[in-house]
């Protein structure tokens, strides 16, 4: 299912790609061996990749713990040499880009620390304006505008001022993607953007992400283990499976092909394709019979789950438990020897089938 480098550009049926974007053709990459140790090539991360990321769209870089996001990432701008392969920006190669030309198309995140010295914000996001500034240095006023524009995007415009070194991780990784946005390149790589963030913030920079792409025409690649969002939010993803092979295709396609749930799946966790979420996998001890309007269902499936009891039929004979609802948080028990019960909340509740 993986794009090739070669792959023509086509108006049928998927229509026309637009200019740009990011390939590799036959690319390895991962860690060369220390000249001292003298042991061969060194150690393929991942291998004969054809990828592509197109502009206009958020591709989204999925797998476990070591599986190779970051190396790929930092191979894809320029910082770790490819083993082999190519990798085309916009066309050509990267191999053949001098510096400056690449920092004005290329953008990267990477979750290294950065040191801000005494740097305000505004000041931290204006580096992203460096590749396009001339000898001086000096900001325009429409770098200027490019700085607040990104800072507004990100959700921190209110940090302006504020000494870099003293944000919070959430706060300095908004500023950074703000420094890389302020670039205007490209291609944006981002490795983890969302890793410090709260829940909205992850949803507002990622669905951030995909419109800039789309609307400007970006190229933006972003790894992350918010796998549910990223699955609701991407265009394309590329998903490392455990065994370092690459998927490539549109959320669905690697839900529909079982690679997600081959990825993620795990003694206590399973993946499920019709919701596209993940769920804590249930073994059950016993059934309960429930009897309660139909909103609070989900919720006392989820907290009798936990307990190790499956929902049944209300007129089940073979539930040992029955549990009622009596308006809004109040449940009448009746357990295995007849015993009735009244709770009030969820975790009276479930406090109290425990010990049954
Ligand atoms: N500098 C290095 N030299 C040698 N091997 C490295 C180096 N950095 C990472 N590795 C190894 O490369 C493999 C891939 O690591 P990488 O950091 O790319 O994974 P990742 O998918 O980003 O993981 P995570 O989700 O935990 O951030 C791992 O086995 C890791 O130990």
């Amino acid at each position: 299912m993986t794009d090739t480098l070669t792959e023509p550009v086509t108006d049928t049926p998927a229509g026309p790609d637009r200019p740009g974007g990011l390939a590799t053709q036959g690319l390895s990459v991962g860690y060369r061996a220390r000249p001292l140790r003298g042991r061969g090539a060194g150690r393929a991360v991942l291998s004969g990749l054809d990828l592509r990321a197109r502009a206009g769209e958020l591709t989204v870089l999925l797998g476990p713990n070591g599986a190779g996001k970051s190396t790929l990432l930092r191979t894809l701008c320029g910082l770790l040499p490819p083993l082999d392969g190519r990798i085309r920006i916009g066309g050509a190669d990267l191999a053949h880009q001098p510096p400056a030309a690449l920092a004005r198309r290329l953008a990267v995140v990477l979750t290294d620390r950065v040191d801000p010295g005494l740097l305000s914000v505004r000041e931290l996001a204006g580096l992203g304006r460096h590749p396009h500034t001339g000898f001086t240095g000096r900001l325009t006023a429409a770098d200027h505008a490019a700085v607040e524009w990104a800072l507004k995007a990100v959700g921190a415009e209110h940090l302006a001022s504020r000494p870099a070194a003293e944000l919070s991780d959430g706060e300095r990784q908004r500023v950074l993607t703000a420094r890389a946005l302020a670039q205007e390149p490209e291609v944006v790589l981002l490795d983890e953007p969302t890793a410090f963030l709260d829940v909205p913030s992850r949803v507002a920079l990622t669905v951030l992400l995909r419109d800039l792409a789309r609307d400007k025409g970006l190229t933006v690649v972003v790894s992350t283990h918010d796998l549910e969002l990223a699955l609701r939010v991407a265009d394309a993803v590329w998903l490392v499976d455990r065994d370092s092979r690459v998927h490539a295709g549109a959320p669905e396609d690697l839900i529909h092909s079982g690679a997600v749930a081959a990825a993620f799946d795990a003694d206590h966790l399973a993946f499920d394709p019709a919701s596209g979420t993940f769920g804590l996998r249930r073994t059950a001890r016993a059934g309960v019979a429930v009897e309660a309007p139909p909103d609070m269902l989900p919720l006392l499936e989820r907290a009798l789950a936990r307990e190790g009891l499956a929902l049944t039929d209300p007129g089940d004979p073979a539930a040992t438990t029955r549990v009622g609802c009596e308006g809004a948080d109040r449940f009448t028990l009746t357990g295995p020897d007849g015993r009735v019960v009244h709770t009030h909340g969820f975790h009276e509740l479930t406090r109290t089938v425990r010990t049954w």
